[in-house]
């Protein structure tokens, strides 16, 4: 596509409406720029996360605090940059896709700030990343205004929420857009497009070029996105530190570097977020072979209350406060429903979430639907009074050992047949929703997206091979599992009809969650097969 260059960029997704608005050359090249920078970083630490998860599942490695960062830790004189413009006050964020009418209702909804997310709540079809692109584009740019199919009107209101995107994880790539016939990484397509369309236009207006940082496992991951900031602000002749990173602590491993996270991200950071979902993963993930003492219940009842994961929120809040940084709390599963009974349920448990959050210390917190917003702001009202957050409270009451983070056993609780089932049908449920498009999606009365998946078919792993027993005492076996597949799926087949993907569903559950081995994330593979033209 160009000639200037010392390398071959290929667009290979199909082109739709207003797609090369967003696929520009100087876009693309800039994204093959970042690609050229830090393609060999990402391949090496994407290297060592897969030799340290074999030692880690070997016992060759046990996870502790980095005896080789411990100064950055002690040292008590650093600190993250001041909150920017538009992410001082963070007591409500949204969540959710970037499709043009969820775009609009997000930024409406009331809520401080919108992860505007390519990623957990996204199946990363080319459409959706492209047509997402041009929404945020349009959105940034207050030129969004539409008719819904139903004659409702779109337009974004007088305070829209800060916007803040979430790119894919390191662990992605984007097929569509290859670099001397390689694939680049997902991080940077998303990453890279947004920044090179936005990063001027938010900033004239007042606000940033603003992320979240997805599925990190350590801190050398985050001094590669640090390097990428400054690359990209320097590629486009911004200030340095106009960028601003809350970064996910969603994985086991990234727990016990926190301090080294936002250390060196310090001048980009804005905070920290307990992705509670990926991190339930990544425990099942890491410890899926080491015996009783790390299987985990029903997921219903591994709740932010159980001591392995209190222990990790409030690690998170004292280790944010310390560096000015923000703490923001996670995602309740609960969503609104039409049924008045599930509904004021549903409101009591996301209640009960984010008042833990607010008395632990939390600046704010994550909602999933915009009918979820009043009661999470009541809440943070109530603790913040006229602050705009607790940063003040420092916590430093909170002693946190290595044992108390890795005392998975401390969930206590039960497997039940029930849970199992319903691992199984949330699990190609959620499957078939994915392959049709729609990364988030409302099942059984949850929340569900790519991370609530990832738990279901890596905890029927996990039973299946560590033996585990139900209730009444029936091994969990694979041909036990197999079973229950084909009992739900003829369930859900019944219910969706024709036009679902139920095959090409079971086939990625049997191969993730029923397989000899537990691949790392069933997003890879699948994207791969299915997703790519
Ligand atoms: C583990 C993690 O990473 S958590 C973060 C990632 N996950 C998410 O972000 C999930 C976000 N939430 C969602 O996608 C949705 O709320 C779902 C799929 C769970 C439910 O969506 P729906 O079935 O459409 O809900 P419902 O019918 O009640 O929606 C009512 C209205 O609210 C809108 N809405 C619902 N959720 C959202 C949202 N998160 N953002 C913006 N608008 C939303 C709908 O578009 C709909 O709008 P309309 O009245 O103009 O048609
Ligand atoms: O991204 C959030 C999570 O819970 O996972
Ligand atoms: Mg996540």
């Amino acid at each position: 596509m160009s000639d200037k260059l010392a390398y071959r960029i290929d667009l290979t997704g199909p082109s739709a409406d207003r797609f090369d608005e967003i696929l520009t050359p100087a876009a693309v090249e800039f994204v093959a720029k970042l690609d050229n920078e830090f393609a060999g970083r990402r391949r090496e630490l994407l290297d060592e996360r897969r030799l340290r998860r074999e030692k880690l599942a070997s016992g060759e490695e046990k996870l502790g605090f980095l005896p080789e960062t411990a100064h950055i830790r002690n040292d008590e004189s650093w600190q993250v940059a001041p909150a920017a413009p538009g992410l001082e006050d963070r007591r409500v964020e949204i969540t959710g896709p970037t499709d043009r009418k969820m775009t609009v209702n997000a930024l409406n909804s009331g809520a401080k700030v919108w992860l505007a997310d390519f990623e957990d709540a996204n199946s990363p079809t080319w459409h959706n990343m492209i047509d997402g692109q041009l929404n945020l584009y349009d959105a940034i740019r207050r030129d969004i205004d539409f008719t819904g199919e139903n004659g409702k009107r779109y337009t974004i209101g007088d305070e829209p929420a800060t916007i803040v995107a979430r790119p894919r994880g390191w662990h992605l790539v984007e097929k569509h857009i290859r670099i001397d016939g390689r694939p680049v990484s997902a991080s940077l397509v998303d990453f890279g497009l947004f920044f090179f369309h936005n990063a001027r236009q938010l900033l004239a207006r007042g606000r940033g070029p603003y992320f979240y940082l997805p599925k990190l496992e350590n801190h050398r991951e985050a001094r590669l996105w640090n390097d990428v900031f400054r690359f990209a602000q320097r590629e486009l002749g911004l200030p340095q530190g106009a960028i601003r990173a809350t970064v996910l602590i969603e994985t086991i491993t990234a727990a016990f570097e926190m301090d080294e996270i936002l250390y060196e991200l310090r001048e980009h950071a804005a905070g920290l977020n307990a992705g509670r979902w990926d991190y339930i993963f990544s425990v099942i993930k890491n410890f899926s072979e080491h015996g009783a003492d790390f299987v985990l219940p029903d997921r219903a009842q591994v709740t932010m209350t159980v001591p392995f994961m209190r222990s990790y929120t409030e690690l998170l809040v004292r280790t944010c406060h310390k560096r000015g940084a923000h703490a923001i709390g996670g995602m309740a599963a609960f969503i609104p429903s039409r049924d008045p009974e599930i509904n004021a349920n549903a409101l009591e448990k996301v209640r009960q979430d984010k008042e833990r959050e607010a008395g632990d210390g939390f600046d704010g917190s994550w909602v999933a639907h915009p009918g979820l917003v009043p009661v999470c702001r009541e809440v943070f009202d109530q603790v913040l009074g006229g602050w705009p957050n607790q940063l003040g409270k420092l916590r430093e009451d909170v002693v946190v050992t290595a044992e108390d983070l890795l005392d998975v056993a401390s969930a206590g609780g039960e497997v039940t047949e029930e849970g199992l089932r319903a691992n199984i049908n949330v699990g190609l449920r959620y499957l078939d929703s994915w392959l049709r498009g729609t990364g988030a999606a409302g099942i059984s009365n949850l929340m569900e997206d790519a991370a609530t998946a990832e738990i279901a078919r890596c905890q029927v792993w996990q039973w299946i091979r560590n033996g585990t027993k139900l209730a009444d005492g029936t091994a969990i076996t694979t041909e036990l599992a197999y079973e229950m597949l084909r009992e739900e799926l003829g369930r859900i087949h019944a219910e969706l009809g024709a036009g679902n993907r139920l095959d090409d569903a079971r086939d990625i559950f049997v191969e993730t969650a029923l397989g000899e081995k537990l691949p790392a994330f069933f997003t890879t593979s699948a994207y791969a097969r299915y997703l790519t033209s």
